[in-house]
């Protein structure tokens, strides 16, 4: 990053561990910020070695696009390990954080949400993230020795694409899709190019949490996340009009279904929208493990899934094209990939005008 680049970053973004007052460029309006919805139904959770799991996933899948999963076989020594080396990152001075910061063009490093620009206020949290190997990060956060940082993250990701590739042939199976039928997968199921990317979060404790946001709402661009989110409640997912919080529970790890899915899937499985509320007292911390395809794989609806009658929504894109449009169109970037137009309530397709690769329908 350069310096004027790193001057433009200090400006906008300030350091949240000091802040006593919520400043006004952090203050969200109720309207963005409405609240959660109590005595909902809670998230599903799922217990992978239970013989009904894939049962369990797919009505997960069609009615929630998130659950809970227990008995997953990630130690929870590693899952503890990856947590502090979460809180040894954030923990450092600001001033030694900026020095591993995203450059503006980049993808890895730390940083702000980089959803930001899609919102008129700033979010209450901090992120690094790592798409390669740790050790160029670690270098610049701590030159005198990373102690295992290195070796945890690695642990982590190695674990977490294992894991990943399990839970995903859980969704597709709940659809009657069988190893043959993804060409990108060798005879085992395995994935062995799968592109994934680390995210850790961080929300500092906030002075004023009810009008403060930590994540905006958001859908994950992959085909699912993986994300450990601590004993720290703050995630909501969407729900009908409502805000639903999943609730920390030790061990176990929340999927969210992403958006490569509902392309995959046809539509019949919906990436879940979620988000990230923060607290008074605590410091949240989150580790998202975002796993995609390999870089070269175009995704599209699985031809068992369509007929005449059910038509590709999608057309096909690949992991990156897709990011491409994420950040262009954030959260219509569905729409951006659609085939066939959805059709409103009063019954006239809903045609955007930027969207020159629809087929109108209905
Ligand atoms: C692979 C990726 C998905 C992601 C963008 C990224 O290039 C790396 C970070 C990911 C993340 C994590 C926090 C929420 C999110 C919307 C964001 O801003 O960065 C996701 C991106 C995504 O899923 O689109
Ligand atoms: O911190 C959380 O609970 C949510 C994080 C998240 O949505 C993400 O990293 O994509
Ligand atoms: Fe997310």
């Amino acid at each position: 990053m350069s310096l004027q680049q790193l001057d433009a970053f200090r400006e906008k973004h300030l350091d949240l561990n000091s802040i006593k007052e919520l400043p006004e460029s952090y203050a969200w309006s109720s309207e963005d910020n409405c609240p959660s919805s109590s005595n909902s139904e809670p998230v599903p959770v799922i217990n992978l070695k239970d013989s009904n799991a894939m049962k369990h996933v797919g009505y997960a899948c069609k009615t929630w696009g998130v659950f809970q999963v227990t008995n997953h076989d990630i130690p929870i020594t590693l899952l503890n390990n990856m947590e502090a080396s979460g809180r040894k990152l954030f923990s450092l001075p600001f001033q030694q954080k900026l020095k591993a910061a995203r450059s503006l063009d980049g993808v890895s490093g730390y940083g702000v949400a980089r959803i930001s620009s899609f919102f008129p206020k700033l979010m209450w949290s901090e992120g690094f993230t790592l798409i390669d190997s740790p050790h160029q990060h670690a270098q610049k956060l701590w030159p005198q020795g990373s102690g295992n940082f290195c070796d945890v993250i690695e642990e982590y990701n190695k674990e977490m694409n294992k894991l990943s590739n399990r839970v995903m042939w859980l969704i597709l199976g709940s659809l009657g899709i069988k190893k043959g039928d993804i060409k990108w997968a060798n005879q085992e199921g395995e994935i062995k190019e799968a592109c994934a990317a680390l995210q850790l979060n961080s929300y500092p404790s906030c002075p004023d949490p009810d009008r403060a946001m930590g994540l905006a709402a958001h859908t994950d661009s992959t085909l699912l996340t993986i994300l450990h989110q601590s004993n720290t409640s703050g995630l909501q997912v969407q729900r009908g009009v409502g805000w639903v919080t999943v609730k920390p529970i030790a061990g176990a790890l929340v999927v969210n279904i992403g958006d490569l899915i509902q392309i995959l899937s046809n539509g019949l499985y919906s990436s879940v929208l979620h988000r990230a509320m923060v607290n008074r007292t605590q410091h949240r911390l989150s580790v998202a493990y975002l796993y995609g395809p390999p870089s070269n794989v175009r995704i599209a609806p699985l031809s068992k899934l369509t007929d005449n009658v059910h038509p590709p929504l999608y057309r096909p894109v690949t992991w990156s094209e897709y990011l491409g449009t994420k950040a262009k169109h954030f959260n219509k970037a569905l729409l951006f990939v659609r085939l066939c137009a959805p059709i409103t309530m009063s019954g006239f397709v809903d045609a955007s005008t930027d969207n020159h690769n629809s087929v109108l329908v209905g």
